[in-house]
């Protein structure tokens, strides 16, 4: 909520403290937010041990944050959705729906973008 006696920095910086409470709330209350971090720990490990090139580690960044930001809104929708509607009902199940569509876009660009970087590397080992 936003206070009328803030300063526009005042005002900024609380925002920012409400976002960093948000990614912690994320990070340590929502399971796919957690599976979806320890993936990113796996491929950050994956990224050291095949050594790959910068451009390479800019693109694994890219659809690691393009992936918690889809899995982020996904849960904000939910919440809001079991908010406005705790109650079964068929809208409720297509927005649901729809909106994990979101994550599985990036989900699936995240594998294409692995599959380019680390299957030349995978089959040189063999
Ligand atoms: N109130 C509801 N009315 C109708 N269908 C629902 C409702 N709640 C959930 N569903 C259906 O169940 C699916 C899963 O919903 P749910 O809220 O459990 O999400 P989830 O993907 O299991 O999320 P998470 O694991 O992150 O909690 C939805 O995509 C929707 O199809």
């Amino acid at each position: 909520m936003k206070n009328p006696n803030d300063s526009f920095l005042r005002g900024r910086l609380r925002s920012f403290k409400f976002a960093l409470r948000g990614m912690w709330l994320l990070m340590t209350t929502e399971d796919s937010i957690k599976a979806q971090l320890f993936i990113a720990v796996l491929a950050t490990i994956l990224g050291f041990y095949f050594n790959i090139s910068n451009i390479e580690w800019m693109f694994q960044f890219i659809v690691i944050g393009l992936v918690l930001v889809a899995e982020a809104l996904n849960t904000a929708i939910e919440k809001i959705a079991d908010f406005v509607h705790p109650e079964y009902h068929k809208k409720i199940g297509f927005i649901k729906d729809i909106a994990a569509g979101a994550p599985s876009f990036a989900a699936f660009t995240s594998l294409i973008i692995a599959g380019f970087i680390y299957i030349p590397k995978i089959a040189l080992l063999f």
